[in-house]
């Protein structure tokens, strides 16, 4: 059964999120995208039928005018892709001291808030959908960890906490679930010797791209039986 009712990308502007909300437009969704920096590029999506909402989790007053706005604009959710994320390192000389805080914003407490304020519309999807998914982008390292994003991982490991939880909660109407990805793909400014380095830490030594995530959050999307579980994309870097 097709899903009508919308479904939330926060971050959506560009990568990953970008390439799941083009791909979820083409299926037939109805998609919604959040973006922080205004760029060309939503004038184009929202061309395209894709709805852009101006939103910053960074702080609790941003979250909470999100929050509002769509409860303004909208009667019902399919779902959200908590995607939003900043992958900063204390390697860059980052105030340790406001770098948890940062994270643990963006990756933690906007997810927690949005998806209790949004229980109810979720529910009224769920009644016209059959279902509706709350998915929580969080990383390989919340299980591993890393020496060079302390703060990020932590803040992943709380986000994937919040996948358990929120599945208990929100059972039977909501599922809830999470992607680990590990590389997907890399950013711009990343050199040879890093792209190289990065690629030996899995078995399968490739960058997926995007495509990737996307066919995770399809198949979250399309699942009926999965909620409180983890889709790990990571090349088989776990046994390395
Ligand atoms: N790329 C990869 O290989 C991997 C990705 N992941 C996870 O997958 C998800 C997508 O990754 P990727 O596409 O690389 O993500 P990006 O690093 O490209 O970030 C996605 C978006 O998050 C938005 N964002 C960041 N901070 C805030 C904030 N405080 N409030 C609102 N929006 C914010 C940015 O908006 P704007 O640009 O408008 O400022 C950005 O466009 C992330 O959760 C990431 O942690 C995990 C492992 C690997
Ligand atoms: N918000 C982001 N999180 C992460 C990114 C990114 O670009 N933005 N990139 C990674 C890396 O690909 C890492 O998984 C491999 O080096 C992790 N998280």
């Amino acid at each position: 059964m097709m899903r009508k009712m919308p479904i939330i990308i926060t971050g959506g502007a560009q990568r990953l999120g970008l390439a799941c909300a083009k791909a979820l437009l083409a299926e037939g969704y109805q998609v919604i995208i959040t973006y922080r920096r205004m760029r060309d590029e939503i004038t184009q999506l929202e061309a395209q039928g894709i709805a852009c909402i101006q939103a910053d989790f960074s702080t609790a007053a941003g979250v909470e005018a999100f929050i509002s706005q769509i409860r303004n604009d909208y009667s019902a959710l399919g779902g959200i892709v908590h995607n939003a994320s900043e992958w900063d390192s204390e390697e860059e000389g980052e105030d340790t001291s406001l770098l948890m805080e940062k994270m643990w914003q963006v990756h933690v407490f906007a997810p927690y808030r949005i998806n209790l304020a949004f229980e109810a519309l979720l529910c009224a999807g769920a009644e016209h959908d059959g279902q509706a998914d709350i998915i929580h982008m969080t990383d390989y390292v919340a299980e591993k960890g890393s020496d060079k994003h302390i703060a990020y991982a932590a803040s992943k490991a709380g986000l994937a906490n919040l996948t358990l939880s929120f599945a208990k909660r929100f059972a039977p109407r909501i599922k809830v679930n999470a992607i680990a990805p590990s590389l997907l793909i890399f950013n711009q400014h990343d050199d040879d010797e890093y792209r190289k380095k990065a690629l030996n830490k899995s078995l399968l030594r490739k960058e997926p791209g995007e495509q990737e995530a996307v066919l995770a959050v399809q198949y979250i999307l399309d699942s009926h039986y999965m909620t409180g579980r983890t889709l790990s994309l990571d090349g088989g870097r776990h046994l390395v």
